[in-house]
């Protein structure tokens, strides 16, 4: 499978972030966005909202592991470069325009919950009519969704205050986890704030008058791809498959280029915007295909205990036997549940070499593990299960602590529901 690239015409993307006027463009340096020394144990007896603060300047002021994880530090070039219309869109600046000033936190940058969601700037990854626009709509009523055309230029967008929040996809039901997110959140310093679920209801799209024996292709965002594998074969579209970057970009793509051979996966929302036809309803391989997105802001939330909280933390761990099942027994010790667990490779420490004489170089794989436990960073539960992770661990950092999606489960009202 490869992927098409084709050009969003009103999406940020890393040109609009990062001025392209300069003659000889700077590039960015690496500099690490988290430490690999833990915090102390009295530490962990506060609120998640000190602790994660407290990582993030600890982070910030830790030039010693500044070669370990790429990320943007050229915040102070990249902020006068930019200027922000009144709409949110970004624009690029001239050297001598007004230097473009964060502005101050206000209440509601602290209490992200949806009842404060009017007008606030949400960063999404792909174009209207992707199922990520209708995830910052549902978590964030009313907000003013900012399309961006890679997941790390909605991070930007918040960490640079273009946008206020940026809902991004991490697991999908059928698919599976979105790894890049993953990824992006350790390099990342913005903090989950909260999650929403989103049924996700796929329509294959073509131009009027197209019928599927005219297909000879088939393209959408890979997860889209993967969630009706199944029924795209039943259906008979034994058809070369392509990835693109979002499920709404490939029907604008099959759209603005008129392609009659080419169908794309998208919503019925996305056929709407760009003048598709519905050819097939519903092909999603599991009526009940749910896609898990995270709120991520610059400043954490004060965890509470009078409602449902989901915190999500990673970890590497030290050298020793059973550390994994040590770790994931401080919870289990607790009644804590466990809702999600995921390893990605640690890309600062990939290989570790353990030398036996007699028989060679063994080479063991390193992991980050990142967990989801249903308990809030106000339990007691969760913070001394936490002080004992610790323990554990060479580096643990808490990456939100937030309220679990409560909506009632009805797969029928996702907006990709063609009825
Ligand atoms: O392409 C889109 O419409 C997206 O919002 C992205 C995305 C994803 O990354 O998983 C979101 C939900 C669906 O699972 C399919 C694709």
């Amino acid at each position: 499978m490869h992927s098409i690239s084709f050009p969003y015409s009103n999406t940020l993307n890393l040109n609009h972030i990062f001025s392209p006027k300069r003659v000889a463009p700077t590039r960015l340096t690496v500099r690490s966005v988290y430490g690999f020394e833990p915090l102390t144990r009295s530490d962990w007896q506060s609120s998640c909202a000190i602790l994660t603060s407290n990582v993030a300047s600890q982070e910030l002021n830790d030039g010693a592991a500044a070669d370990h994880v790429p990320a943007v530090n050229d915040h102070k070039n990249a902020f006068t470069d930019l200027k922000l219309l009144p709409n949110g869109k970004l624009t690029v600046g001239e050297k001598n325009d007004k230097p473009f000033q964060p502005k101050p936190l206000t209440i509601s940058d602290l209490s992200p919950a949806p009842m404060h969601g009017s007008q606030l700037r949400v960063a999404y990854q792909g174009v209207p009519g992707a199922y990520s626009e209708a995830a910052a709509g549902k978590a964030y009523p009313n907000c003013e969704a900012i399309p961006c055309d890679q997941f790390d230029v909605a991070f930007k967008a918040v960490e640079l205050w273009i946008a206020d929040r940026a809902v991004l996809p991490v697991e999908n039901s059928l698919g599976g986890s979105i790894h890049r997110n993953y990824d992006l959140l350790l390099r990342h310093r913005l903090h989950i704030v909260g999650e929403v679920q989103l049924p996700v209801h796929h329509c294959l799209l073509a131009l009027p008058g197209i019928r599927k024996e005219y297909l000879t292709r088939v393209i959408s965002h890979p997860q889209a791809l993967s969630q009706c594998e199944h029924t795209l074969t039943k259906l008979g579209l034994n058809v070369a498959r392509e990835a693109v970057d979002d499920t709404a970009g490939a029907a604008e793509f099959v759209a603005n280029n008129n392609l009659r051979d080419t169908a794309a996966i998208a919503s019925a929302r996305a056929a709407d915007l760009y003048g598709l036809n519905v050819l097939a309803d519903g092909i999603q391989d599991d009526p009940n295909n749910v896609t898990r997105f995270v709120m991520l802001a610059r400043e954490p939330i004060i965890p509470r205990t009078d409602r449902p909280f989901k915190t999500s933390i990673v970890f590497a761990h030290d050298k020793g036997t059973s550390v994994l099942f040590k770790v994931l027994s401080a919870f289990a010790f607790r009644n804590i549940s466990l809702t999600k667990i995921e390893s990605r490779p640690h890309r600062n420490r990939p290989i570790r070499l353990v030398d036996d004489e007699n028989v060679g170089t063994a080479k063991h794989f390193e992991y980050l593990f990142y967990v989801d436990f249903e308990a809030s960073m106000a339990d007691v539960r969760a913070q001394n299960a936490l002080s004992e992770v610790q323990e554990f661990t060479s580096f643990l950092r808490v990456l939100g602590s937030y309220p679990m999606d409560m909506t009632p489960w009805n797969p029928s009202s996702s907006i990709g529901d063609h009825h």
